[in-house]
């Protein structure tokens, strides 16, 4: 097991993917929350059926796969859905994380988690390093990669920590508001900073 644990967070659309893919060209293994989030509720998992359950066969798609768009507008509309939904998934989000982590050999590992700071699972990391954008700068590039409404995504940056309370968490700011070159020779430095830590 990697002795040393990173947390990388930022709220959505900040850039965590893009930077975790450049950690991930160093060697460090990284396991995405939002990835193991998709694997509790694929087709056949106990989940997918108490999600259908509760909110109806619209809820899947014709092939029984999770209609995700549609989950997105239930839940972040109406905040009791949100809270059911997180406590029948986030503790086994919370497992496969562990599993991985248990499991990853290079110096150091990378927990990519949207909700590091919001949840428990700042509990299972050494160290925080926080992706940080203007609010603008998150509503385009999500909006743009997403095709969601300007109110859906304010509805999701609602949810979630501020700027302000995440950047309190951290041990390494990233800004990620210039170009990918930017964010990569900033993931660089933090990644000789990290080696050395997690050697001391
Ligand atoms: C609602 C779902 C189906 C929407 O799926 P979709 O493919 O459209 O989005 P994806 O999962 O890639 O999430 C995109 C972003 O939305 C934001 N987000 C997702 N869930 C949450 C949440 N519970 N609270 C706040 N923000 C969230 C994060 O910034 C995340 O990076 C999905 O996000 C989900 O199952 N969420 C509940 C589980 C959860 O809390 N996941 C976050 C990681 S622990
Ligand atoms: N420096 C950048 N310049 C231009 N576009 C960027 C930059 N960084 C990221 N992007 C783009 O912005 C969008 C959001 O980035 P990314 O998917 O990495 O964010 P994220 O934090 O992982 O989002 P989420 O919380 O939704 O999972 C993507 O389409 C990505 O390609």
């Amino acid at each position: 097991m990697s002795d040393f644990i990173v947390g990388l967070t930022g709220g959505i659309g900040s850039g965590k993917s893009a930077a975790a893919a450049r950690f991930t060209e160093h060697g460090i293994a990284a396991i995405d929350a939002d990835v193991a989030a998709r694997e509790v509720v694929e087709p056949g998992q106990p989940a997918l059926a108490a999600i259908a359950e509760r909110f109806g066969p619209d809820v899947l798609l014709a092939n029984g796969e999770l209609n995700r768009a549609k989950l997105r507008e239930i839940i972040f509309n109406n905040a009791e859905h949100k809270t059911w939904l997180e406590s029948l998934l986030h503790p086994l989000i919370r497992q496969r994380i562990a599993d991985f982590l248990q499991a990853a050999t290079s110096p150091y590992a990378l927990l990519v988690s949207p909700l590091l700071v919001e949840s428990n699972q700042k509990e299972m990391v050494d160290n925080v390093v926080v992706v940080d954008v203007p609010e603008a700068i998150q509503l385009e590039r999500t909006m743009a990669r997403d095709g969601n409404t300007e109110q859906l995504v304010r509805n999701i940056m609602a949810a979630q920590a501020t700027r302000e309370q995440r950047s309190a968490a951290a041990n390494f700011v990233i800004d990620n508001s210039a170009d990918l070159a930017s964010l990569y020779l900033q993931v660089d430095d933090i990644h000789r900073q990290l080696l050395l830590l997690a050697e001391a």
